[in-house]
């Protein structure tokens, strides 16, 4: 029951074959089973059985809420929900109860779903691990998987692997079956990044097409909320229902397309593809490699024009998002000083030592290091040096996609990720920051540019873990580019965890 997707629980609990409740109490029990992946940070047993038992009275008598009416979600714990904790997984916020709901996610209640948990993450959304986080880190439900266990070497019991990030409980819900979807959110690429390490279907949209209102912002003029499900139907269906402008959101804009249902058969024979030629990156596996050209292959076989192209400014991506992101991190964060918000440290000195000490104690390292290396690019001997150098390099990033466009390409194929899962303890010996910031190589061009992007899981690699390739659009050509996705899922049959068994056990290979 737990493997349905939206549409077919769905209309499993209009036809009365199963029951809201029975659903939820479902997730809840096999939330407890898989605790050992700390996937959630607050499970809301109680409200959650409670807006079951509502949406079972309004199904019995024949009048559903919404689309969503009766299934389980589950959303990142930087998203405000009313009266239960949002803590960014950090110190910090560990005590904040909003007294609102985020826009998506009041959209989401609007139509009838049941909110069982907020996911864990890097602190404030900050990493690409779920490594980084003061609730610990979320093991990825693969990572326990038959064939990695029998990997030489790994010692399955304390070298498991990392979901990706941030929004990587968010990933580890809906790739263990403890929900339908699961809110993510993407900066540059926290949420296709964690999809692709988790195989689940993993969206950004365009920028502004889904509001900002209530998520606590990282980098304000790139974040956007994202959406984890286990079908590429299941994000054109929410994505219908998340659309649209918002009063609170004065960056979101309007669209009259409708996402869902998605054409079943594409015909893809006048579809260009584009093939980054510097998206063949260092650190590419050869796993990865193997996946996309496959798939590549598929569209040439089926008739789409494949062709090369070039996107000359990607290579400076990674700089200019530090730079940027820094910058917006040192604005944002500074709201947090322990006297209008967040935690204050118990000392009884002057105000100056209680902001200090209050931050230094709620913020993590990752946090304080961004923090700084912000205040130092925002530095008047520093602005035109960084700040200002960076947004030019981000046009550039944003007209090399432009161009590409321009000259006939519909949807760009790329890796999501440079390899499968790392181990956990790969992940952190390593300089974690700076593997941290290579990981959204393919990813963080696109949050760029305001383009939309999904990651769909295509295969997985020989240690057994899932491998994702990411599709880009032009803006607002979000539905255009679920319908690829479609293609590509129907074609590669993608693995999913059985939910008759934990995740530590064996992997369905049907
Ligand atoms: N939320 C994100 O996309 C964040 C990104 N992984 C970063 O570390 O900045």
């Amino acid at each position: 029951m737990l493997s349905l997707t939206i549409k077919e629980a769905s209309l499993a609990l209009r036809e009365g074959k199963i029951s809201p409740v029975e659903l939820c109490r479902k997730c809840l029990s096999r939330i407890k089973k898989t605790q050992h992946l700390n996937a959630y940070i607050t499970v809301t047993e109680e409200q959650a059985v409670a807006q079951a038992l509502e949406a079972e009275a309004r199904l019995m008598r024949g009048s559903p809420k919404g689309v969503l009416d009766g299934i389980p979600f589950a959303v990142k714990d930087n998203f405000c929900t009313e009266n239960i904790k949002t803590t960014c997984a950090s110190r910090m916020l560990k005590d904040y109860t909003p007294p609102f709901n985020a826009t998506v996610v009041q959209k989401l209640l609007d139509q009838g779903a049941v909110l069982v948990g907020k996911t864990n993450m890097d602190e404030f959304a900050m990493g690409s691990g779920s490594t980084d986080g003061a609730f610990g880190p979320v093991r990825n439900p693969w990572g326990y998987a038959a064939p990695y266990r029998e990997s030489p070497g790994v010692d399955p019991d304390s070298d498991w692997v990392v979901t990706g990030g941030s929004s990587g409980g968010s990933a580890a819900a809906v790739a263990s079956l403890t929900s339908f979807l699961a809110l993510g959110s993407d900066t540059g690429g926290s949420t296709r990044n964690p999809g692709a390490l988790c195989g689940a279907v993993a969206l950004k949209p365009t920028y502004g097409l889904l509001s900002r209102h209530g998520l606590i912002p990282l980098v304000n003029s790139l974040d956007v909320p994202g959406v984890l499900t286990r079908s590429v139907g299941d994000a054109a269906l929410v994505l219908d229902v998340l659309k649209g402008v918002d009063v609170k959101d004065s960056t979101t804009i309007s669209s009259h397309s409708t996402f869902a249902p998605l054409p079943e058969d594409l015909d893809v024979s006048k579809l260009c593809v584009g093939i980054p030629k510097e998206y063949h990156a260092p650190g590419l596996s050869e796993d990865t490699l193997q996946q996309w050209r496959r798939v590549a292959d598929m569209f040439e076989r089926a008739g789409a024009r494949v062709q090369q192209v070039s996107l000359p400014h990607t290579q400076f991506s990674i700089v200019c998002y530090h730079v940027l992101c820094c910058a917006e991190v040192a604005s944002n964060m500074a709201r947090f000083d322990g006297l209008q918000y967040g935690h204050r440290s118990r000392t009884d000195s002057s105000t100056e030592t209680m902001y200090a000490t209050s931050r230094h104690e709620g913020f993590n390292d990752v946090v304080r290091g961004r923090i700084l290396s912000g205040n130092y690019f925002l530095l008047k001997q520093s602005y035109d040096k960084y700040f200002l150098k960076a947004q030019k390099v981000r046009r550039l990033i944003t007209e090399d996609f432009k161009q590409v466009f321009e000259s006939g390409v519909d949807v760009l194929l790329t890796p999501s990720t440079l390899t499968d899962a790392a181990p956990y303890s790969d992940f952190t010996q390593e300089d974690n920051r700076t593997r941290s910031l290579q990981e959204d190589v393919f990813t963080q061009p696109v949050n760029m540019a305001g383009l939309p992007a999904v990651s769909v899981p295509t295969a997985l690699s020989g240690r057994g873990l899932p491998i994702g390739l990411q599709l880009i659009a032009p803006a607002l050509q979000d539905r255009a580019l679920l319908s690829v996705a479609q293609w590509i899922e129907q074609r590669v049959h993608f693995p999913s965890i059985r939910d008759s068994e934990g995740p530590s056990e064996a992997l369905s290979t049907a």
